[in-house]
């Protein structure tokens, strides 16, 4: 049986904890070109949540965050930041955004800092940095561990090292609220370490975070809850998949009881 997506708590008010809805995907319908890629998504996130999206090779995920940051237009439905309808906002401070990375640089005739620093300009006055937006520029090299790489060019950098400098960037600005698109694929292990300990100080601070993943990994202890999208639509909101971090091992074919996503990944809805 298919887990029924979770009913909305908190439509159209105050959700039942009275945490503040930070984003909100209402039954939103997108294409990309003529291809219909999303139908009726709903996706809620609440201040200080982690959320992961989950699902197969294009089912939607990374279609989904760009909605979100009005990178693809919505063909249905609609979607707020911070109770906010999407085309009247414009605190993109609030918003860090962490693209799926491609290539490591791509030619970018950039040094480190200049790409972090260019995460804060959202918050500088009149295009110039202040005292405490280099603050928060070096804190944000300093938390993905690359102080010591500033006045690299991102072009020396590894594909890790890079994603790290991504993510710096997304930092910069200081976010409420991080939306990341698979943080940790093509990313060495010790980066990927360094992104999980990055995280976690950011959910520690009430940082909200959506996150596309393919697979829980290292990050599974800070996921407070997954939505599982499959062709465009979503098909488990609820538990994280437990079982895939922990069980994912040939010969395990035990399901968890407690967990509603664990029916997901049994009836390979990630697969
Ligand atoms: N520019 C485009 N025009 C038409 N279809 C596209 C375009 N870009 C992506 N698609 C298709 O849209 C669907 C959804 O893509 P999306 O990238 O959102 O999926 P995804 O779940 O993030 O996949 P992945 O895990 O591979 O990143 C896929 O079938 C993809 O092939």
């Amino acid at each position: 049986m298919i887990p029924e997506p979770r009913s909305g708590a908190d439509d159209g008010g105050e959700p039942e904890d009275g945490r503040q809805t930070v984003l909100a995907l209402r039954e939103v319908s997108a294409r990309l070109g003529a291809r219909p890629v999303l139908h009726g998504v709903d996706v809620r996130v609440r201040r200080g949540e982690v959320v992961t999206l989950l699902g197969a090779n294009g089912s939607g995920k990374s279609t989904a965050v760009r909605v979100a940051i009005g990178q693809v237009p919505v063909s249905g439905g609609g979607v707020e930041l911070f109770g906010t309808p999407l085309r009247r906002f414009r605190d993109w401070a609030r918003v860090g955004y962490v693209p799926q990375r491609t290539t490591a640089a791509g030619g970018v005739p950039a040094t480190v800092s200049e790409v972090v620093a260019s995460g804060r300009l959202s918050r500088a006055k009149l295009g110039f940095l202040r005292r405490a937006d280099r603050a928060a520029i070096r804190a944000a090299l300093d938390e993905v561990g690359m102080a010591d790489r500033a006045k690299d060019p991102v072009e020396a950098l590894s594909g890790g090292q890079h994603q790290r400098v991504l993510i710096a960037r997304a930092l910069a600005s200081e976010p409420e609220l991080l939306l990341m698109d698979e943080p940790m694929a093509g990313v060495d292990l010790e980066s990927q370490q360094v992104l999980a300990r990055t995280l976690a100080a950011q959910v520690e601070r009430g940082t909200t975070v959506l996150l596309v993943l393919h697979e829980l990994g290292p990050l599974e202890p800070l996921i407070d809850r997954a939505i599982v999208l499959r062709d465009g639509c979503v098909r488990h909101d609820g538990p994280p998949p437990r079982a895939v971090g922990q069980h994912a091992l040939p010969g395990h074919d035990h399901v968890h009881p407690h967990s509603g996503a664990a029916e997901a990944v049994r009836s390979g809805l990630l697969g």
